[in-house]
């Protein structure tokens, strides 16, 4: 496929003279060979919806165009990107597709944006079925991108947001070590709570990793280039809050065994729902949270759920809040006084 000349990067920023904001950690890649080789690690894009996020002065924004999308919509919070970002969209309606214009412009926070209804209905696929037309990629600041895929994780258990067409595909930059620790196995020592809360919804590869030296300026930590394929079916089927609370008790402290871990998640007087826990799922207690696989952790899970379910008032007990734990003290004592109650009271019938 040909292209008209599409603006470079580089262009871009000597153009509307765009400094790079230390504030906002911003740090672009101006090498096109890099982002393409992000773009390409996303698979085929020809024909597809492309969301990238924070497209800043338009390297990936242009690569993404160079594949022959059928949309792209990108999404930026700082103003100052927007000339550059029209100049590459005007660049861009010279590529023959199927609208007036191959690409929309959000100026936004896209920790804000809601992506439900974004496409088109049409490209909705079933999510058994095989990943929608639709892709989304970005290379965000990494106070942005840890949290902003913690909330997608939370869409995709869902089936909401960009995951109401189906199993999206995510391809994102993070820190090196945060992408390590997002696809650690179980033999490694990066594996945490991250790692677990990742895999248990999708398919999480790393790449390949870019020096941090190849953006301008040059952040002080390389970056890994991480892919997000959801899952047909999650490898823990029970709610996403459920699922993180567990999973952040478990991980409390890498270096101790599980079962100095377990036990925070319920009162000091039921020590027995922690044995409870162990036993019925089957794990030993006296492993480190990282040697676990994410099915011994999944049936953790569901025993957990199963205890809170016959224990009103256990899901919602924290350990470090004071007035849960008097909550928790005033329900067990009328639950019990309740039982007291029965039992005399069907003393009393015999
Ligand atoms: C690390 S720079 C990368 C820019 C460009 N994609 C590149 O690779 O050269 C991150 C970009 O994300 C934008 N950004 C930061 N926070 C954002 C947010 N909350 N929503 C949307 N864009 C954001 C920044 O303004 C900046 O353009």
């Amino acid at each position: 496929m040909r292209f008209p000349p599409l603006p470079s990067p580089r262009d871009v920023v000597h153009l509307y003279k765009l400094q790079a904001r230390k504030q906002l950690s911003q740090n672009f890649l101006l090498d096109m060979n890099l982002n393409r080789k992000i773009v390409n690690k996303a698979g085929k894009l020809a024909g597809c919806y492309v969301c990238e996020v924070g497209p800043g002065p338009g390297g990936i924004t242009r690569a993404i165009l160079e594949q022959g999308v059928e949309e792209l919509i990108v999404i930026e919070k700082d103003p100052r990107f927007m000339p550059g970002l029209q100049l590459l969209a005007e660049a861009a309606k010279g590529i023959e597709c199927g609208h007036a214009n191959r690409m929309r412009i959000f100026q936004g926070d896209i920790l804000r944006f809601n992506m439900e209804n974004l496409f088109p209905q049409e490209l909705k696929k079933d999510w058994k079925d095989d990943t929608p037309d639709i892709h989304i990629i970005g290379n965000l600041p990494f106070n942005v991108s840890t949290p902003l895929i913690i909330r997608w994780l939370e869409a995709i258990s869902t089936q909401t947001g960009a995951w109401r067409y189906g199993r999206t595909p995510l391809t994102l930059t993070f820190q090196k070590e945060v992408a390590e620790r997002m696809v650690a196995s179980v033999l490694s020592k990066e594996r945490c709570r991250l790692s677990i809360m990742c895999q248990y919804l999708c398919d999480v590869s790393l790449k390949f990793e870019i020096p941090g030296k190849a953006f301008v300026p040059p952040p002080e930590v390389d970056v890994g280039v991480v892919k997000f394929i959801p899952l047909k079916r999650p490898l823990i089927e029970l709610p996403f809050p459920l699922v993180e609370k567990v999973v952040s008790h478990i991980f409390h402290t890498k270096r101790k065994l599980v079962k100095n871990c377990v036990p925070t998640l319920f009162p000091p007087n039921r020590p027995e729902l922690t044995a409870r826990m162990f036993e019925e799922a089957d794990v030993s207690p006296d492993i480190l949270a990282r040697r676990l696989s994410v099915e011994e952790v999944g049936r953790l899970c569901h025993v957990y759920n199963k205890i809170c379910q016959e224990n009103p008032g256990i899901y919602e007990y924290n350990f470090r809040d004071p007035e849960y734990i008097e909550l928790y003290r005033k329900r067990r004592s009328i639950e019990l006084a309740k039982i007291e109650d029965q039992i005399l009271h069907g003393e009393e019938n015999t």
